[in-house]
């Protein structure tokens, strides 16, 4: 495997996705993680990523300098190669001009079968730094530079250790697959080992010592995280599983009958039903803000977790469907070097005290991992490729307080969406698509009276991962088609608009 050390890049994600694009396993640990526990892992080899810290301030961010001895091959990118530099005794200053963008790459050695191995002399990179290499440890020498930098790449031949100040991870720098991909196979000596079939095997084994004869409850959804986990931990401890199906009352029209119906038919495995629109409800009277709206739906969906649990004799754990982006994302919610943009209900939204113990067979996979995973045990194509829908569910497509007579007028809105983007063939092609309804109303005319109703907002975007998303192209007659049918069929909204924000620098969601 190889480890990666986040040292707060906006690019680690890719790092890791590139990565295991090249069928290696990865995973990314904070800087502050141990030797003993970065011995354990047995790496093969280690990236140390960006990030925004300067290494020459108090407290940027360090992973322990004993890395450096274990005869372990290591790439730095930008931050993580200055890192590696003022560690080994190089020199970091802030450079005269920052540097962001393209920038032509000029390769000066590529001719010992290092990083840049049948990569072109000269070809473009992309770069997002301030601070430059003054002066290099020694047993390192320049390998690559720009006009604006000296020091682009390089590398220590004997010690294995290679440094790039540009982002070999992002598409704007069209050879850098093929630079990490010599770091992984001729330096580190990696194997293509990255398949869903070793995943399933492993984690199976996993999950049985984990679990022994205790019983887990599952948090199933019908979405393709939960659906898929529920499969996984099934396999593994067959009917010691129990996966409880939440009706919290913001779920879309006909949702709790149809994803019910579904697993009846399908699966043969323990699920039961928790009705709790009436608890949720109750705890979100009243409350407008986002974020709190969050952290009470995460904390209800525990309490009813922890009530079927005790419902059942010998439960340990509550499984979950969480993702690696879920992780990685939350993990600044916990003082990580990253910014906390919202808190997802199974992670960020979790109460800080659970009587529980967690089980998460996915939480190092990515959303288009785990639907080849779904695949590999038999999941149809129908619940593969679902679109995503959030667990807070309406409750954050509410624009301030949630009642059950504006989750009555969004379930009518939204069900009318989906069938005119299904009926038009849009479903699988957008990563998302939905109604928003706005705290806000608008006059109108019908039938020649007056209206004074509220504002819907159509939201439908492509996306590979969520990390970041498009606005859909959406042809204008299924926009007008979708829009005249919800005027028209929903009483209480008179007016229908479009969302053209992509994210960043908006999200998806709109709370
Ligand atoms: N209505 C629900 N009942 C029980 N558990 C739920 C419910 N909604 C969400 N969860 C739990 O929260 C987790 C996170 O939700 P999330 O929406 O990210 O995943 P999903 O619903 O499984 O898949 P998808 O992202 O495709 O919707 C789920 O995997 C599931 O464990
Ligand atoms: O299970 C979930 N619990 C949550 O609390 C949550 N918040 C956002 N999402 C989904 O995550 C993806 C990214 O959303 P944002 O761009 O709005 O952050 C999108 O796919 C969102 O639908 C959630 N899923
Ligand atoms: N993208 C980065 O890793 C930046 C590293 C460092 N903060 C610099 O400005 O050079
Ligand atoms: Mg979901």
């Amino acid at each position: 495997m190889i480890l990666i050390i986040d040292f707060g890049s906006q690019y680690n994600q890719l790092i890791a996705r590139r990565v295991r694009e090249l069928e290696v396993y990865c995973q990314i640990e904070p800087p502050d993680i141990a030797l003993d526990a970065i011995k354990a892992l047995k790496p093969e080899g280690i990236i140390l990523s960006g990030g925004p810290a300067s290494i020459y301030e108090p407290n940027s961010p360090r992973v322990d300098k004993g890395i450096f001895e274990l005869g372990i091959p290591i790439l730095g990118i930008c931050y993580g190669l200055q890192y590696m530099v003022d560690c080994l005794g190089g020199k970091v200053i802030r450079s005269a001009k920052r540097e962001y963008g393209f920038a032509e790459l000029h390769v000066i050695r590529r001719d010992r079968g290092g990083i840049f191995s049948e990569v072109a002399e000269d070809t473009r990179c992309w770069m997002s730094h301030g601070d430059t290499i003054d002066q290099l440890p020694s047993g390192f020498e320049i390998t690559a530079e720009t006009a604006n930098t000296r020091v682009a790449a390089v590398e220590d031949p004997k010690r294995r250790f290679y440094g790039l100040q540009f982002h070999p991870e992002v598409v704007h720098t069209p050879e850098g697959k093929k630079m990490l991909e010599n770091f992984l196979f001729p330096v580190c000596g990696c194997q293509k080992s990255w398949t869903m079939a070793s995943f399933v095997r492993n984690s199976v084994e996993e999950i049985r010592s984990t679990v022994g004869d205790r019983r887990v409850v599952l948090g199933l959804s019908g979405g393709v995280d939960s659906s898929v986990a529920a499969m996984l931990l099934h396999q593994a401890i067959g009917n010691q599983l129990t996966s409880v199906f939440v009706d919290n009352g913001l779920l879309r029209q006909d949702e709790a009958e149809k994803v019910l119906a579904l697993f009846k038919r399908h699966f043969h495995m323990n699920i039961r039903f928790a009705r709790a629109r009436a608890q949720f409800l109750a705890a979100l009277k009243g409350v407008e803000d986002p974020e709190r709206k969050r952290k009470i739906i995460g904390r209800v969906f525990i309490e009813v977790f922890d009530s079927e649990a005790r419902k059942i004799k010998n439960v340990d754990f509550l499984a979950q469907g969480t993702l690696y982006p879920d992780v990685i994302e939350s993990r600044s919610a916990f003082g990580g070097p990253s910014a906390v943009i919202k808190s997802h209900h199974n992670v960020g939204g979790l109460p800080r005290r659970m009587k529980l113990k967690l089980v998460e067979p996915l939480k190092h996979l990515f959303k288009d991992e785990v639907r080849l995973l779904g695949k590999e045990l038999g999941l149809s194509d129908d619940m593969i490729w679902r679109q995503p829908f959030p667990g807070p569910g309406l409750g954050i497509r509410i624009i301030g307080e949630v009642t059950a007579k504006r989750l009555a007028l969004l379930r009518k809105a939204d069900a009318i969406l989906l069938e005119e983007i299904k009926a038009a063939d849009y479903y699988r092609r957008l990563w998302q698509s939905f109604v928003v309804l706005l705290p806000l109303k608008s006059v109108g005319i019908m039938g020649d009276q007056r209206t004074y109703e509220n504002i819907a907002a159509i939201r439908a975007v492509t996306s590979d991962d969520a990390m970041t998303a498009d606005w859909a192209r959406l042809p204008h007659e299924l926009l007008g088609s979708i829009a005249n049918r919800i005027i028209n069929e929903v009483r209480g909204i008179n007016r229908v608009v479009y969302d053209i924000s992509s994210k960043p620098p908006s999200t998806i969601e709109w709370e």
